[in-house]
């Protein structure tokens, strides 16, 4: 697949001067200026002993000197701890808040990712008497609704009715984590669900949002948050980016919002990505208010610094056969092997279990699987009950599994984007790990480019020993008779069922895509 071709877009100013991470070290929790204790016992409950780069970056633009005063756009390799570099100042910052409210919104493109970043609230909100809510559509709206909304206390004899208590109805979260489509499900329907006084929003995973048109939730997100200013929308904002040149908030100082005619702050933002879209008519749409840049090193992506790129080289026909070669070489070292699809995930998932025995525990991952199932199987993996996860790029970005040793490109990633995500989901949190990709030979020089964009220089040519192939290779002969007679076996019943149906296009995952969106 050609990737897209570049307008020569131009550099925003504020993108120009970026605060460089690489110039902060970590930091022991003792030294970090004004941590809560109680959050600073929450950490160590969490095995961290000291804050990383990027999150000592952006505590200082946020509790130390720079105190929130500014939107932060935040471009972090994977796994350089960008989850608690947004979620510590945002829960330090509210801890000393008087009423309970709506105050933190931070939206994720998957509900996979919603739960995950959930968790990391979980462990250090409860610790300053914070209540952390999810809207992701893994329950009832019902049952999610009365996660998120207190019902009034009711005298004796009186019941419960929305509609008449709909001015008294208060949040019962502080800070919620959500996704778009489920947001914008209780903007719209839930009695009570309020985004006035809402003082963060942080956007992870920026770019994937930014670049699906469909995301009507992110100006309704704006306009909700500040209801007495002129409605931001994505004529205003790019109206705003033309005229003037530059970012700009349509934003009053901070007099909008707050309780009994107090001031309360501007609603800052935070974006977040390894991969942060420096396109300004996407940034536009995020109405930021004096954005800082904070980046890492000169170059406009970063790999992590213990990530090996590794190539292994075979025809397109033996790719399977190198791959099980390969994975027995790695003697059940924790695995995920990307494939271009669900439809590729599931058929090499299949193609493998008929080579029988093999030394280690596989299953699959897709984006339209149930959530139940996708939550199970990331639960046993994590748990080391399985060895190898075949998936889509619905796990591409921002999933942390811990110990995950190697990735495996077992199709060549479409775009440099994609490669520094996938290959993200190793050496994470300063750990080391190997990024496989498997090619034909006339791959290579497009490969190499994109490493090179990916900003790193070199790759290691990897090969296997001759014989680890040529033993596998009649075990593979009798799988692949079994793949094909499945398929003919599924195409007789469906040519009786439906006499002839078109055959639905190949189900591209890309990066989430189909579990995106709830
Ligand atoms: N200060 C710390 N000390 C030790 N481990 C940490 C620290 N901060 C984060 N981690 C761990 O590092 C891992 C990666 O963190 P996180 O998922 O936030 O990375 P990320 O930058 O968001 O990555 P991605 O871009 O892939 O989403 C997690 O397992 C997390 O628990």
């Amino acid at each position: 697949m050609e990737e897209p071709k570049k307008r020569n877009l131009p550099i925003l100013p504020w993108m120009r001067r970026p605060v460089d991470i690489q110039q902060f070290e970590d930091c022991p929790l003792g030294l970090v200026p004004c941590l809560d204790q109680r959050l600073q016992a929450a950490l160590e409950k969490m095995t961290i002993s000291s804050l990383f780069p990027v999150q000592v970056a952006v505590w200082l633009e946020t509790i130390g000197p720079g105190s929130f005063e500014r939107d932060l756009c935040i471009n972090s390799p994977t796994g350089s701890g960008k989850t608690l570099a947004y979620a510590l100042p945002i829960v330090q910052q509210l801890s000393t808040r008087k009423i309970s409210c709506l105050r933190a919104l931070v939206v994720l493109p998957t509900r996979d990712l919603a739960l995950q970043v959930k968790k990391v609230f979980d462990a250090i909100a409860p610790a300053v008497g914070l209540h952390v809510g999810l809207a992701v559509g893994q329950s009832s709206i019902e049952e999610e609704i009365s996660t998120l909304i207190k019902k009034p206390k009711l005298g004796v004899g009186m019941s419960f009715d929305p509609e008449g208590f709909q001015t008294e109805l208060q949040s019962s979260v502080d800070i919620l984590v959500a996704t778009p489509g489920r947001l914008m499900d209780h903007i719209k329907t839930t009695k009570g669900f309020s985004l006035r006084h809402l003082c963060y929003l942080v956007v992870d995973e920026t770019d994937r949002f930014l670049r699906e048109e469909y995301q009507s939730w992110l100006p309704t997100v704006l306009r909700l948050s500040c209801p007495d200013q002129q409605e931001v929308s994505s004529h205003t904002s790019s109206y705003y980016f033309s005229t003037i040149g530059q970012l700009r908030t349509l934003r009053r100082c901070g007099v909008e919002r707050g309780f009994k005619g107090k001031m309360s702050p501007r609603l800052v933002k935070l974006v977040l990505s390894a991969t942060l879209t420096q396109d300004p008519s996407k940034l536009s749409q995020l109405a930021l208010h004096h954005p800082l840049f904070l980046t890492t090193g000169p170059k406009r992506y970063k790999i992590p610094e213990r990530l090996e790129s590794c190539t292994l080289i075979c025809e397109s026909k033996m790719k399977p056969l190198y791959l099980v070669a390969l994975l027995q070489g790695l003697r059940g070292e924790k695995c995920i092997v990307f494939t271009s699809s669900m439809k590729r995930t599931r058929r090499l998932t299949t193609l493998l279990k008929f080579f029988g025995e093999l030394p280690f525990k596989i299953s699959q991952f897709w984006g339209q699987q149930h959530q139940s199932t996708r939550s199970k199987t990331l639960d046993s993996f994590r748990k080391g009950e399985i060895d190898v996860l075949i998936s889509s790029d619905a796990i591409a970005r921002g999933m942390d599994v811990e110990g995950v040793r190697n990735v495996i490109n077992y199709d060549m990633a479409p775009y440099v984007k994609t490669y520094i995500h996938r290959a993200g989901r190793t050496a994470r949190a300063g750990q080391s790990g190997r990024c496989f990709t498997i090619l034909r030979k006339g791959e290579m020089k497009r490969f190499k480019e994109m490493l090179q964009k990916a900003g790193e220089g070199s790759c290691t040519a990897h090969t296997l020993p001759a014989d680890s192939v040529d033993q596998l290779r009649p075990v593979y002969e009798s799988a692949l008779k079994r793949l094909k007679e499945g398929d003919l076996e599924t195409s007789k019943k469906k040519g009786m069922r439906a006499g002839g149906i078109k055959r639905k296009k190949d189900d591209v995952d890309v990066e989430g895509a189909a579990a995106a969106g709830d």
